[in-house]
């Protein structure tokens, strides 16, 4: 596809997103980020075509402008871009976790808008973390704004094929009712059990304990506040009212507890873990999928080079590596994560052809 693509915001979002859209060979992409450190990173990283100083210029010639910044800033920028001077054909779009008020703000403006928001990321920031295979395989909403045509949603679509994300309609307020309830309510959730634990006094030596369960759960509390603060603010009155059905969860819970009994606890336990395992895609989240392996492996040195040595012959990629729980002479699990189950398959049988470690799937 020929077009000037302007990416606004540099960062682990609009990095990747910049980075996977070079994949239209004839695209032209400018990136603008308010740290001038960011957008040379970003040329020398080689995310964008073009580092843009002028942001205005930049705008004149693009034919789609995103808006990668944390919601707050996005929102400002989109009240500022009126006075833009833009091309009559240009398409807008965000990649913002929260919709709504970007779509009211978006409302006034005099070109088209689709509000977009990719369904992957990382608590990581900033442009070192941007990747290239980010979206792929992930859900990509789009929410048209009021000018936007089926034509000028067919024209998004058609780019963003090159991310290889699942690209799906949603309006304003299905997506932060739906957003609020996987992602917005979870992080406060993870921010709350660790002011938990920063609150115990009597046993410091809590933290050194905190294993795999507690590092699990609380992953998304590292994640920035600036982000997470915008979309609070942004999204606070769905956000509000899931608080109101957590607090409702947690009365139910503590009748559980305050009658303790072994059946009904077990019965709790044995809801969510159906629930949780039947998620879309073998349980690995709602919102984005990976495939993943479990292979059991001595702790010797060397292993790892050797499992994703054979891999690479195979043609094989990986997405993501991990070990959990390894201790010395023990049999630890290294956990593979492939962007495909067709992948895991190939992965399965080469290391099961390979090796005598017992490969499976959870
Ligand atoms: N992090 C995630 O997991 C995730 C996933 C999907 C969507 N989002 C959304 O995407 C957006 C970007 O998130 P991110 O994780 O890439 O954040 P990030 O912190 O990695 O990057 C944001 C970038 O925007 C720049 N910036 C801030 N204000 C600016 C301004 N006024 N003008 C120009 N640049 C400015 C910052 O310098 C930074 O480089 C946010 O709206 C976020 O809600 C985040
Ligand atoms: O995986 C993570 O670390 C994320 O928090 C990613 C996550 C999410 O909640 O799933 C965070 C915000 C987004 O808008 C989309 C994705």
């Amino acid at each position: 596809m020929k077009a000037n693509i302007l990416v606004i915001g540099l960062g682990l979002i609009g990095g990747s997103l910049a980075k996977s859209l070079m994949r239209h060979e004839e695209a032209v992409i400018y990136g603008y980020d308010a740290d001038p450190l960011t957008v040379r990173k970003a040329y020398k990283m080689g995310i964008i075509h073009k580092p843009v100083l002028s942001l205005e210029e930049a705008a004149a010639d693009a034919d789609f402008i995103f808006f990668a910044t944390p919601v707050g800033a996005a929102k400002k920028l989109l009240q500022q871009s009126r006075f833009w001077k833009l091309r009559d054909n240009v398409i807008l779009s965000d990649t913002g976790s929260t919709k709504m008020e970007i779509m009211e703000t978006a409302k006034d403006l005099e070109r088209v808008f689709i509000g977009g928001h990719p369904m992957a990321g990382s608590h990581k920031s900033g442009v070192e973390a941007a990747k290239e295979v980010l979206f792929e395989n992930a859900y990509y909403i789009l929410t048209p704004g009021q000018r936007a045509t089926e034509s000028h949603i067919t024209k998004m679509k058609d780019l963003l094929a090159v991310t290889k994300a699942k690209v799906h309609v949603l309006s304003a307020k299905e997506h932060d009712h739906m957003t609020s309830i996987v992602s917005h309510f979870p992080h406060l959730i993870a921010a709350s059990l660790v002011h938990q634990l920063d609150r115990e006094q009597d046993y410091p030596f809590t933290q050194q304990l905190a294993a795999g369960g507690f590092r699990d759960i609380t992953r998304i509390a590292s994640s920035d506040p600036v982000m997470w603060r915008d979309i609070t603010t942004q999204n606070n009155r769905m956000i509000t009212e899931q608080l109101g059905h957590w607090i409702g969860e947690m009365d139910r819970l503590k009748n559980l507890l305050e009658a303790n009994e072994e059946e009904p606890i077990r019965q709790y336990f044995e809801r969510a873990k159906t629930v949780r395992d039947q998620l879309p895609i073998a349980g690995h989240g709602a919102l984005y999928s990976v495939f993943d392996l479990y292979i059991d492996i001595p702790d010797v040195p060397g292993i790892i080079s050797e499992l994703t040595g054979y891999l690479a012959e195979g043609q094989i990629s990986i997405v993501n590596l991990r070990i959990l729980e390894t201790r010395e002479d023990v049999f630890g699990i290294l956990v593979m994560s492939f962007q495909t189950d067709a992948d895991r398959q190939k992965a399965k049988a080469c290391i099961e052809a390979r090796t005598v470690y017992e490969v499976y799937i959870s």
